[in-house]
């Protein structure tokens, strides 16, 4: 691949910043990938996992010398870092392209309107729809990306040729990029991603809670397994997530909560055919989602 900028300055060294810092040094997509943090331990262990080229502790240093910053820190994190970045970088005359990797996009819209008196034509905020329970640096894979989506909710006031830089890093990473309203992705990633984890969590903290414990960890099996898999995640995260997009989680958890209680309904009434017809409608889509999935890890392989 041509090599698109010299630098890109990854905000926050875990497994989605470390990841696209992997991915974008193989590809050759730039020239250099400096890593910036808060704690030093990290960093320079991304070095030695060659990760990253170089990292410095002095964010004006990783700012000024990046074509694109890439905030990848836990989410209201991001949104305090992406406020202090607004605010080192406005009166610059060619600013770096800013976008992130964070879950929720609303909060960071908030914060960047309420930062600068006009939205900056060079912050694109994005999300990438892949991941995994690991967290940290060490985590980091170079095809992390390969054949998932990144979603970018771009505004009006957006620069195209921003959207464009932010679109061509996603796609050398092996990303299928798209776009879409900034309040359409909070919806559907609560009822996707945010739901799904706030579930698993509930499930094994009630189970865990039990007196039974032990008895029922012991018994449980493939199914447990599969369902609890992402109650593993990175508790900072998760709590990050679910305070910035309340709104959307909050509708998400009600809508489920009446599902689950016309399923209470159809089992205390015995309802058979009512059941058949949800667990059919169910175990349908999950069939088509499994088929996605199955092609999805078919195109990685060839
Ligand atoms: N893990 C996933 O599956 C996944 C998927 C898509 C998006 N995301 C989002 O990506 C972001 C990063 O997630 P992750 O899984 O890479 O987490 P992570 O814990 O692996 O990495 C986060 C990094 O941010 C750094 N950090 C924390 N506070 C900081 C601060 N004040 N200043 C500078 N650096 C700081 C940490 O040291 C760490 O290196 C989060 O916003 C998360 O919601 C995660
Ligand atoms: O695969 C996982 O373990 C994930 O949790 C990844 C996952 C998700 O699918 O919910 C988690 C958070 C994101 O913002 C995007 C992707």
């Amino acid at each position: 691949m041509k090599t698109r900028v010299e630098t890109v300055a990854i905000i926050g060294l875990g497994l989605i910043g470390g990841s696209l810092a992997k991915a974008l040094k193989d590809n050759g997509f730039c020239r250099e990938v400096i890593g910036y943090g808060h704690r030093e331990p990290s960093l320079r262990r991304g070095l030695e996992l060659g990760v990253i080229d170089s990292f410095t502790l002095d964010l004006d240093a990783a700012l000024s010398a990046a074509d694109i910053v890439v905030i990848c820190t836990p989410t209201l994190v991001a949104a305090e870092i992406l406020v202090d970045i607004l605010a080192r970088t406005e009166a610059l005359e060619q600013p770096p392209v800013i976008t992130d990797g964070a879950s929720v996009k609303g909060n960071l819209e908030r914060a960047a309107r309420s930062a600068c008196k006009e939205f900056p034509p060079y912050l694109v905020l994005g999300h990438p729809i892949a991941g995994s329970e690991r967290s940290g640096v060490e985590a980091a894979r170079s095809d992390l990306y390969v054949n998932h989506r990144v979603i970018l909710t771009p505004v009006a006031e957006n620069s195209s040729e921003a959207l464009a830089l932010v679109s061509d890093m996603w796609a050398a990473a092996g990303a299928t990029v798209v776009q879409m309203t900034v309040a359409r992705h909070d919806a559907v990633l609560a009822a996707t991603s945010h739901l799904p984890h706030v579930l698993a969590y509930a499930l094994v903290d009630a189970l865990a809670e039990s007196d039974e414990s032990d008895e029922i960890f012991r018994c449980a099996a493939g199914g447990f397994r599969d369902f609890t898999r992402i109650a593993s995640s990175d508790p900072v995260m998760w709590r990050d997530i679910a305070i910035a997009n309340k709104a959307a989680l909050l509708q998400a958890i009600d809508q489920f909560n009446e599902h689950l209680q016309q399923l209470r309904r159809a089992v205390v009434e015995e309802d058979a055919a009512g059941m058949h017809e949800t667990f059919t409608r169910a175990k349908q889509a999950r069939d088509e989602f499994a088929a996605i999935l199955a092609e999805r890890e078919q195109a990685k392989t060839s």
